[in-house]
């Protein structure tokens, strides 16, 4: 049986650190890379930062909706993008937010998570605003094919909070509830769960929330958006060792240059090891 998701990443972070980079190809990105704003330019993009970075940083997260704005020519540099960077040996985790309900979830999860699709990923991003159980299948055929999901709990954006922060009947957050049925999710399992939350680094304190979920936390928000390494203790704190930081702009500025990405990744990479020592 395939080992599971969370095993397969905290061998990761473990062995590389838990940094994540983003593989977001902005106009403006392409642009000052020297690309054209289309698919070879996409391609070029693509490749440089899977060069640069698959075989040294834990996870790579392509963002699907830079790929699909160029059709299925997009789409098809996306495969190819996710199985060069997993035969390198990162992880991937597919930023396609998806959520919809039971029924055509599982159409998602079969796009994403059975091992023999083109787009087949370790892990995907997904939606629980449609209500957590409506991710039933994605999270049945994640742990059939020992794939994993981040599901959207707190997110990064200051306009998350009017749904996520809102107070249910029972007086829990809407965001606490997302938490409590992942950790649900990944009781009893070992070394770490396989179904991790989005928190945002850029959320400052969040004691008010239970982050002791016995699954990774995607913590995006570094960089362009004002967060800084030294802010997770802060925000996460006991759960720290969980985080798996995501940068995305913030590394992709230094290409095309490989020695520069891997040396911005290295400097963010020290910086969040350095934080976590600290905690
Ligand atoms: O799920 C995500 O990855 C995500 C969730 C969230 O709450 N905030 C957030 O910024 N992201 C993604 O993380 C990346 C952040 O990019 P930078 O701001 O350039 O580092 C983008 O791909 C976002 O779509």
């Amino acid at each position: 049986m395939t080992e599971s998701f969370g095993a397969r990443l905290r061998r990761a972070m473990d062995e590389r650190g838990p940094l994540c980079v983003g593989i977001d190809p902005h106009a403006s990105l392409l642009a000052e890379w020297g690309l054209a704003d289309d698919v070879a330019g996409l391609e070029r993009f693509s490749r440089t930062v899977v060069a640069a970075l698959a075989g040294r940083v834990a996870v790579l997260k392509p963002q699907s909706a830079f790929f699909e704005r160029f059709g299925s020519r997009g789409v098809a540099v996306l495969e190819r993008t996710v199985a060069e960077a997993r035969a390198a040996g990162a992880l991937v985790v597919m930023d396609a937010k998806r959520g919809d309900i039971g029924s055509t979830m599982a159409a998602y999860a079969e796009s994403f998570l059975r091992e023999d699709s083109p787009l087949f990923s370790d892990a995907l991003t997904v939606s629980p605003y449609l209500g957590y159980g409506s991710l039933a299948p994605a999270v049945a055929l994640a742990r059939e094919s020992g794939a994993g999901l981040f599901v959207l709990a707190l997110t990064s954006n200051p306009e998350g909070g009017e749904v996520q922060h809102a107070v249910r009947a029972d007086g829990r957050t809407v965001g606490a509830t997302v938490l409590g049925h992942l950790a649900a999710e990944n009781a009893g399992e070992e070394p770490l769960g396989s179904f991790g939350a989005v928190v945002g680094a850029t959320l400052g304190d969040l004691s008010a929330y239970d982050l002791d979920i016995n699954g990774p936390l995607l913590a995006p928000g570094i960089g362009a958006q004002g967060a800084t390494p030294a802010d997770l203790p802060r925000v996460f704190g006991a759960a720290v060792r969980n985080v798996v930081p995501n940068v995305s702009r913030g590394v992709l500025r230094h290409g095309p240059d490989v020695v520069a990405l891997r040396d911005a990744a290295s400097r963010l990479a020290e910086e969040v090891a350095a934080a976590v020592a600290g905690a």
